[in-house]
């Protein structure tokens, strides 16, 4: 399948601290992708690179055929990238409709001009662009809460739309930081069946960081796992479960030996 994102020695450091290690990584288009590690392993690091944030030290960064690693934020998003964040980051004092046209701003052709003398390309735009977040509000089951203030929805209600506001700049590739952080059980499975009807009716690429491991084999068609900012293993849910660098990673030295004691033990058991 082609890869619609791939990254090749891509490294991020922080001084002293080598965050993201040569790290090569190929999303295939119209998948699942996650990245899962332990706390602070580069996750976030990773995406803040792909989307621009950070400017990597060394490496590439490919988008659909492009290299974007030098490229602003701006250009990112208009070439077909966006993201939600890790620690909600709504306009609060805005509108749930207001939030979602300014996704939508990097798709309008008006300039600053256009909208000091009202023309009427600025008023059609506007028009379309209300519709348009109207449209992705009931998209993201957020119908008839256009006018409520972004912090005054509840929390489940926040992370949708803030989907809906990456929703509205028309991405090819949505990269998603924790979706289900902070949710129950039944907005968890809810978050679990609209990211996938994300791929499969909008034809959208996910990238995804999820601590949820329940979420991340239920949903994953390929997981890379960071330690310490390298790629210790990439594959399928059932592959990087069994993978003893994963166990690893997550339990420390002796885990996978651990891991398999266990296993052995509910099999006997069973
Ligand atoms: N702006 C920064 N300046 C300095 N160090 C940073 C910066 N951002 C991240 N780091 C460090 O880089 C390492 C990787 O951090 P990162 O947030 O990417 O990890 P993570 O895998 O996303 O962790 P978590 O799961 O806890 O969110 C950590 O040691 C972190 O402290």
């Amino acid at each position: 399948m082609q890869p619609i994102l791939e990254t090749h020695q891509l490294t991020k450091i922080f001084g002293g601290l080598t965050a993201v290690d040569s790290v090569d990584l190929t999303v295939p288009k119209e998948t699942i992708a996650s990245i899962i590690g332990p706390n602070g392993a580069g996750k976030t690091t990773f995406f803040n690179c792909t989307s621009g944030y950070y400017k990597p030290e060394k490496g590439e960064v490919i988008f659909d055929g492009k290299v974007i690693n030098r490229l602003s934020t701006d250009q990112i998003t208009h070439l077909g990238i966006s993201r939600t964040y890790q620690n909600i980051r709504l306009f609060a004092n805005m509108t749930a409709i207001e939030n979602v046209m300014i996704g939508h701003h990097c798709r309008l052709k008006s300039s600053w001009l256009d909208a000091v003398l009202h023309t009427p390309r600025f008023a059609r735009e506007e028009r379309e662009s209300i519709q348009e977040g109207r449209r992705l509000l009931k998209y993201v089951g957020l119908e008839g809460l256009g006018d409520n203030l972004a912090r005054n929805l509840p929390y489940g209600a926040q992370r949708r739309l803030e989907i809906a506001r990456a929703l509205a700049s028309e991405p090819k590739l949505l990269l998603l930081d924790e979706p289900t952080a902070g949710m129950n059980p039944q907005e968890t499975a809810e978050m679990t069946t609209f990211i996938r009807s994300l791929r499969d009716s909008l034809g959208i690429t996910i990238l995804l960081i999820e601590h949820d491991m329940n979420v991340v084999m239920g949903i994953s068609d390929q997981i890379s796992v960071l330690d310490f900012g390298t790629k210790i293993a990439e594959g399928t849910p059932k592959e990087i479960q069994s993978n003893p660098r994963v166990i690893e990673a997550y339990l420390g030295p002796g885990g996978a030996a651990l891991s398999e004691k266990f296993s052995r033990k509910k099999h006997h058991d069973a």
